[in-house]
């Protein structure tokens, strides 16, 4: 990547007003309104799948008999999705855009088959007020699992900065003790737009996240940006400990989550090479690409159908149709909420469902989040619900026959108004 350079499409006085108005914007993203350049036609519903674009990292703990490499390489996989969850969009540095914002019950589903099989993902807006979206992801035959939910917080202070609410559980099959399960608790990262006066905005990561596992290791990833210790953008310094014991330093790793990180055993850092453990270099390591139904193969839910309409008005620089597909969708999901309130009801999520709701503990939670500063709750309160995939309604939905083309527009016209 090369340094950001100002956008010539960002000179005028709408991205002025634009800057206006993120300087007084109350928090949420989804109220802001950007200039049509700054618009991508992809939905947070997507972002869900950077977590396995490398399938073979992704269950490769499945195959580690030794707990603490075990924790070593669930912390490997989680470096390595980095790159992908906050800088693939922006392949040319400094091109962040505004994701669309999904609504209630969207739906992009999809797997990876490479080496390591089939991969499958759900992913679901479970909650639109606040907007949380939830995941799930599972190696068939290794049976690793990731799932997790999340929301953003935004504040503004000289540019944008994004607190994750959520968290994420891997759940990894010992390979040594048969039905036994590690699970790994997950934190996400904070962030901040930079280059956004410029009008060529791109990520940055903020403080530390930690990976806590059922087997006693904990890993804690500090973020940090150019100018501090390494000078470089997008650098991390990690550690892997027993739970409790941060001075105790099994396994060291550090570099650019844009681009190359080394693993080292015990505290010594770079240059070891005798303690050199394993290195990274996405640039030599083949993503594996998503496979996803052609759209008209898709549920009316699935994102990228909904929003094709609006994604060729993107495509297209026509903001007028962009804003009539857009009131399409918003104002068919208004009267949908108002029918469920009138009856009674509540949309039913198709893959997850709210633990917090059943009024139960949920046990990953109540042994692990202290130890990583996240809440026993799952903050249910600021992301709709503690979303928990559900194999049973997963189950359902997969058992259930495709719908006819007409079914389909008819779905689409009563729940997205087209
Ligand atoms: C670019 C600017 C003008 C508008 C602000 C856009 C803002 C809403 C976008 C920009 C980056 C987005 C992050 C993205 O980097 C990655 C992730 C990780 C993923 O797992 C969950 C979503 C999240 C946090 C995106 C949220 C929306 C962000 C902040």
């Amino acid at each position: 990547m090369s340094e950001p350079t100002p956008n010539p499409q960002a000179s005028g006085a709408g991205w002025t007003a634009f800057l206006k108005s993120v300087a007084s914007f109350n928090g949420d993203l989804s109220s802001l309104t950007a200039p049509p350049f700054i618009l991508s036609s992809t939905s947070l519903t997507e972002f869900s799948s950077y977590w396995a674009e490398h399938p073979t990292v992704f269950s490769a703990p499945a195959k580690e008999a030794d707990p603490a490499k075990r924790a070593l390489l669930v912390l490997k996989w989680f470096l390595t999705t980095l790159k992908q969850q906050y800088a693939s969009r922006s392949e040319k540095y400094g091109n962040e855009k505004k994701p669309l914002n999904p609504f209630l019950g969207e739906l992009f589903i999809g797997k990876w088959e490479d080496d390591a099989g089939t991969t499958e993902l759900d992913s679901e807006q479970v909650s639109h007020h606040p907007p949380a979206t939830a995941y799930s992801i599972i190696n068939r035959p290794s049976g690793v699992r990731l799932e997790g939910y999340n929301a953003q917080k935004a504040s503004f202070a000289k540019t944008i900065y994004i607190k994750q609410i959520g968290h994420a559980v891997l759940t990894v099959p010992n390979p040594s003790v048969p039905d036994e399960k590690d699970t790994y608790l997950i934190t996400l990262p904070s962030l901040h737009v930079e280059g956004l006066l410029f009008g060529s905005p791109f990520i940055e990561l903020d403080g530390a996240s930690y990976i806590t596992s059922s087997t006693g290791y904990t890993a804690k990833i500090d973020y940090s940006g150019k100018g501090w210790v390494s000078g470089k953008k997008n650098s991390f310094t990690a550690t892997l400990y027993p739970t409790g014991k941060e001075k105790d330093v099994l396994y060291n790793a550090s570099g650019q989550w844009t681009k190359t990180f080394e693993i080292y055993s015990g505290a010594a850092k770079k240059n070891s090479t005798d303690t050199l453990v394993d290195t990274w270099n996405p640039a030599t390591v083949p993503m594996t690409a998503l496979a996803v139904a052609p759209i008209e193969k898709q549920h009316p839910l699935e994102s990228r159908r909904a929003w094709s309409n609006v994604a060729k008005g993107i495509a297209a620089g026509d903001m007028d149709y962009v804003g009539r597909e857009k009131s399409k969708i918003e104002n068919a999901q208004r009267a949908l909420r108002k029918k469920e309130k009138d009856e009674g009801r509540v949309w039913e999520r198709r893959y997850f469902s709210d633990a917090a709701a059943t009024g139960q503990k949920d046990p990953v939670l109540e042994k692990l989040a202290k130890i990583v500063g996240l809440s026993e709750t799952g903050d249910a309160d600021k992301t709709g619900g503690l979303w928990r995939f559900d194999a049973a309604k997963a189950e359902k939905v997969k058992a259930q026959q495709e719908l006819t083309e007409d079914e389909k527009v008819a779905l689409a016209k009563e729940l997205l108004g087209q």
